[in-house]
């Protein structure tokens, strides 16, 4: 993973066809919790969304109800160009990164990977140029006989990134999948994400509470409100397809940072309002 590497183009914004359209879901939790209203969001291929906004106002939920592990309480998604499975899911077309790398502390990095293709019947022979691929992608290659403990927190979340990634997915989720890293994990691993994002062009829905990140990454940032959680703005992001450290540190940068720190203050306050 050089500064080369990271600082690959970006990839285009396939079409104006959404892969995943969220249509008015509202999220009820059994608790009488009202997490999400109304919420509507229209996910084109090859964009990298982030999901941004204050602690409670929604975002895991939504990505979770897009990843179907949980039902909307009304509304529905759609998802206009996958074969539909059974539980009414796309056919392998999405990967999730936790903010908790969740690997299986008694199996290798190798047997961690393996477990997305495992479950879909692929056997560990047959995966195995797909799974050192999936390693190498992510600087891993030589510690695929590494057990999770013997890895840094960096380290494990590249694990968890190539076992998302190993399915190929069209669609990958991220749940604040950096929050826990220092500050100088946390800026490799954003570099990683770009360049795998450049050089699979998946699209990619990210959650931070982070304007720094988001900024950095996305090529739309979708700022919510809580009470009740839904959209408050949406903002297509106007940078430079090579992002890398000029680009940390430019005026262009800055200002990207201020527009989206001066949206999540509005939103925000506007929740505030509301209370
Ligand atoms: N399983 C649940 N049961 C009841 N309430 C829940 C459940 N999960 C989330 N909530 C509530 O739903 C609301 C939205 O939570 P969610 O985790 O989606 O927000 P978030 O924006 O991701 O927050 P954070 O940034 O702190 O992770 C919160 O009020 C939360 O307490």
């Amino acid at each position: 993973m050089t500064d080369t590497a990271a600082a690959a183009r970006l990839p285009e914004v396939e079409s104006s066809r959404a892969i995943v359209s969220m249509r008015n879901v509202t999220k009820v939790f059994s608790n009488g919790t009202l997490a999400l209203k109304d919420m509507s969001l229209d996910v084109k291929g090859g964009e990298f969304i982030s999901l941004l906004g204050p602690s409670g106002c929604g975002k895991s939920t939504a990505l979770r109800i897009i990843a179907g592990l949980g039902a909307p309480s009304s509304g529905n998604i759609d998802w206009p160009s996958s074969k539909i499975n059974a539980k009414g899911l796309p056919e392998g077309d999405v990967g999730f990164v936790f903010q908790d790398p969740t690997l299986m502390p008694w199996a290798t990095v190798f047997d961690n990977v393996h477990l997305p293709l495992k479950l879909q019947g692929v056997a560990k022979a047959d995966a195995q140029n797909r799974i050192m691929e999936g390693l190498a992608s992510v600087g891993l290659a030589d510690f695929a006989k590494a057990y999770p403990r013997e890895l840094s927190g960096g380290m494990r979340m590249r694990v968890s990134i190539a076992r998302a990634m190993v399915t190929r997915p069209r669609l990958l989720l991220m749940d604040e999948p950096f929050a826990a890293l220092d500050e100088i994990t946390r800026q490799k691993l954003n570099d990683d994400v770009l360049r795998l994002w450049s050089q699979f062009g998946m699209t990619v829905i990210f959650v931070t509470h982070s304007v720094y990140e988001s900024a950095y990454l996305s090529s739309r940032i979708v700022v919510m409100r809580a009470r009740p959680g839904q959209v408050f703005t949406d903002m297509q992001i106007a940078q430079p397809a090579i992002r890398d450290h000029d680009y940390r540190t430019s005026e262009g940068y800055r200002q990207t940072c201020q527009t989206v720190s001066d949206a999540l203050q509005r939103a925000i306050h506007a929740a505030e309002i509301a209370s």
